[in-house]
């Protein structure tokens, strides 16, 4: 049987470094919020079943949506540091969703998620044992500062990628590397930093640039250009 795919947005976040009174995962870019926009791409994919976000205790702006596209869109509260609420949303995830099941953590401030990217993902996450994110390789010199900002190194990149999400891992496995994590004090970035604790070698798969997080409002600014003139 082939084992389910849900996905998973923490959505808990205030958006600091953005500023100003409303969450940037509520704000609208090309007529929908960035939320929208990241369930959208990750509902309407036909072998994805569906979706669990993580929110703020007070969240007074989640629309209450109960289903999209014909699948069940459910609700959790997250936590202090986006990783807590990953986990919040894992443990949430209905009991028929498996230790098998394919998880896709998918950050609600990323809305230009690409199918052709999401296809690619799932086909290699479901092959890979130890999971699959999306990302793509530095392609700018990389310097390394001081305190005053002053250029003390040049850093080797040729190895080096940018991770994006979805991040996509069983849920079994990704639910015991978060609470490893939080068990010894270590606070991960990222889903594919819990994994890459227990050993495991996640799979990068390369994919488009401008699938931006939005934390600041020049970002904002290059969603919304993307997201109204851009297709597939
Ligand atoms: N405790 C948290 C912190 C973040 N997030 C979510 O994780 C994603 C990526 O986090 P980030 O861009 O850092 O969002 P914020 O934490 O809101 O931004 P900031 O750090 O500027 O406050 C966002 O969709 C955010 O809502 C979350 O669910 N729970
Ligand atoms: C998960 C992530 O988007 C991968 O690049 C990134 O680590 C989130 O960082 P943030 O500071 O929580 O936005």
């Amino acid at each position: 049987m082939t084992p389910r795919i849900w996905a998973v947005l923490p959505a808990a976040g205030r958006g600091t470094r953005f500023g100003g009174e409303v969450p940037k995962q509520y704000l609208e870019a090309a007529g929908k919020t960035l939320i929208a926009h990241a369930l959208d791409a990750l509902l309407s994919h036909p072998r994805v079943d569906g979706a669990m976000v993580a929110l703020a205790a007070d969240d007074l702006r989640w629309p209450g949506w109960t289903s999209r596209h014909g699948k069940p869109l459910l609700r959790c509260t997250g936590g202090g540091e986006r990783a807590d609420s990953v986990l919040a949303a894992l443990r949430a995830l209905p009991g028929d969703v498996d230790e098998d099941a394919l998880v896709l953590v998918h950050d609600a401030a990323r809305p230009n998620l690409r199918a052709a990217d999401l296809n690619r993902l799932i086909d290699v996450a479901s092959a890979h044992a130890d999971g699959a994110i999306l990302g793509a390789p530095v392609r700018d010199t990389l310097k390394r500062a001081d305190a005053d900002a002053r250029i003390v190194a040049t850093e080797p990149r040729s190895a080096l990628w940018r991770a994006f999400t979805p991040q996509a891992f069983r849920r079994g496995a990704l639910t015991s590397a978060l609470e490893r994590a939080r068990a010894e004090g270590v606070l991960v970035t990222d889903e594919a930093m819990a994994m890459e604790r227990t050993g495991a070698h996640p799979a990068l798969v390369e994919g488009r640039e401008d699938n931006l997080k939005v934390t600041t409002p020049a970002d904002l600014a290059l969603a919304e250009y993307l997201l109204a003139r851009l297709t597939e």
